[in-house]
């Protein structure tokens, strides 16, 4: 609760007492005393400042809920593990009474809290090498959906994921909020690129994984949902958009499922790789010196994981059905939007979202998948095994599958992220003009809802202008599927 919040409420309950005792020195001072009032309105008052000086020493909240538990019946420490045990609630931990912030330190904090900011703004700007001019130049299109992340990854030779991910904490502001230290960050991302190249994907790799992460915000930023979102959810967004696909193995989970992997066998076949990507991210994260969330308190660091878990798991294809249809219903039936559940749906419409991009940045991310597609197929061969739909080196129409791919995938994804933005943000609007239609949040997410409204129509550009090109392939039996400019020059490393 707010600092004036809290001493409102507390005048409020305090008036009653106040009145009482005055009424009482009244009823003294003209001797005009009835004992046994005098005694109910002691008792009274005293009660109340009973009440007011034991508030907020009781647990922050209760088990009754969710387990119809009868408070005079349970006692507190059984109450709070059988929530934490048989819910899935997951318990604050509670501030013990003597922890109570009292005003003066409230007042420290503040001042101490942008002391620390200063000093995380400072600290970040002598520990960041000066970047390249053209590093520079790259990221001024960073809120731009045809961001180009294969220059970015050219200019700061193959440091796409770290470069972006910083400048991305920064123009969030996570690294002051959420005090990331940046020698960690830095270890942190060198990590997570190390792992993103273990397997040599032409796919599955740091330029997708930055990619997504562009995408990511771009999604939040053009589609005004983060408008609607807390801090901890942008740097879980974040966070999770640069992990998804850690250590990809360049297989598909049904290939893991078949050869019986390790994976498979850790995961019991359930989104294999998913569960290894968010699994092994965390990990890196035990360790001291990488672990960028160190500074978050317990109950963020635990709302953090979950929206991260879900979200990461949420890239499954094979959820892709059911994540799909459960919006539509609940967009249809006009009931409230569950967060998590949308932020994975914009995790999940990032990492398909190249088709919804330029011709000239999708051409290049399908020779690459398809290549990746074909590695596998090739394995399968190998392995007696038959070969996988879309694997098959001699005999994929990649023209028709993309064309297949956007119409039944990509486009529906992508309008179901525009109806629900619209769902999200208009109320948003609503609330901000009953409040003050002058101010400069009301302004923003005008310009927000317009944006929207010019996204829905970028995209479907996109889609539209990308279906035309694989159909003219397809009608002049152009069976090379590479990207013109990539067939001169030979392919790019991956
Ligand atoms: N046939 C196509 N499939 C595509 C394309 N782009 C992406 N995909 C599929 O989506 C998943 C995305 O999940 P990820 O976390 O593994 O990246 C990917 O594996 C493909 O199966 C496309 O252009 N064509
Ligand atoms: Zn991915």
């Amino acid at each position: 609760m707010a600092c004036n919040e809290l001493v409102n409420v507390k005048k409020t309950l305090l008036h009653s007492p106040i009145c009482r005792l005055k009424r009482m020195l009244q009823q003294l001072e003209v001797s005009d005393v009835d004992f046994e009032e005098l005694k109910r309105n002691l008792e009274f008052t005293a009660s109340l400042l009973e009440a007011l000086y034991t508030d907020g020493t009781q647990p922050p909240f209760d088990a009754d809920d969710d387990l119809q538990l009868r408070s005079d019946v349970v006692p507190v420490e059984v109450r709070d593990w059988l929530a934490s045990t048989f819910t899935q609630r997951v318990q604050p931990i509670s501030r013990r009474p003597e922890e109570k912030p009292r005003f003066r330190s409230i007042v420290h904090a503040v001042q101490a809290g942008i002391f620390v900011e200063r000093m995380f703004r400072k600290a970040y700007s002598a520990a960041m090498p000066d970047q390249p001019a053209d590093v520079l130049n790259c990221l001024r299109d960073l809120d731009r959906w045809s961001f180009d992340v294969f220059a970015l990854d050219a200019v700061s030779s193959g440091h796409s994921l770290k470069t972006l991910f910083i400048e991305l904490i920064i123009k969030h502001q996570l690294n002051s909020r959420f005090k990331v230290p940046i020698s960690c960050l830095i270890s942190f991302l060198c990590e997570l690129e190390r792992g993103y190249s273990k397997h040599t994907n032409a796919y599955h790799n740091h330029t997708h994984a930055a990619d997504v992460t562009h995408t990511v915000h771009c999604l939040l930023m053009r589609t005004g949902v983060l408008y609607s979102m807390t801090e901890l959810e942008v740097l879980a967004c974040l966070f999770a958009a640069a992990i998804h696909d850690y250590e990809h193995t360049g297989n598909t989970n049904n290939f893991h499922i078949y050869t019986r992997s390790e994976l498979a066998m850790i995961y019991n076949d359930h989104s294999v790789q998913e569960s290894h990507h968010v699994s092994a991210a965390f990990r890196i994260l035990q360790d001291e010196n990488t672990n960028i969330l160190m500074n978050l308190t317990r109950p963020e660091w635990l709302e953090l994981r979950s929206l991260v878990i879900e979200m990461v798991l949420g890239t499954d294809m094979s959820s892709h059905v059911l994540q799909v249809k459960a919006m539509r219903t609940c967009l249809q039936q006009h009931e409230s939007i569950d967060k998590a559940k949308a932020l994975s749906l914009i995790l999940h419409a990032a990492d398909i979202s190249h088709p919804a991009k330029s011709w000239s940045l999708h051409s290049r991310w399908t020779p690459r998948l398809m290549e990746e597609f074909f590695t596998q197929g090739d394995k399968e061969a190998e392995l007696g095994l038959a070969i996988s739909p879309l694997c098959d080196r001699q005999n994929t129409p990649v023209a028709q599958s993309q064309i297949a791919f956007i119409e039944f995938i990509v486009e529906p994804t992508f309008s179901l992220i525009s109806d629900m933005s619209e769902k999200i943000v208009i109320p948003l609007i609503q609330d901000t003009t009953d409040a003050s239609p002058t101010c400069s949040r009301y302004r923003e997410l005008q310009w927000t809802v317009a944006d929207l409204v010019s996204f829905r129509s970028l995209w479907m550009r996109h889609t539209e202008e990308n279906k035309s090109r694989w159909m003219a392939k397809m009608k002049n039996g152009v069976s090379d599927f590479r990207d013109e400019s990539e067939t001169q020059t030979g392919q790019e490393t991956a």
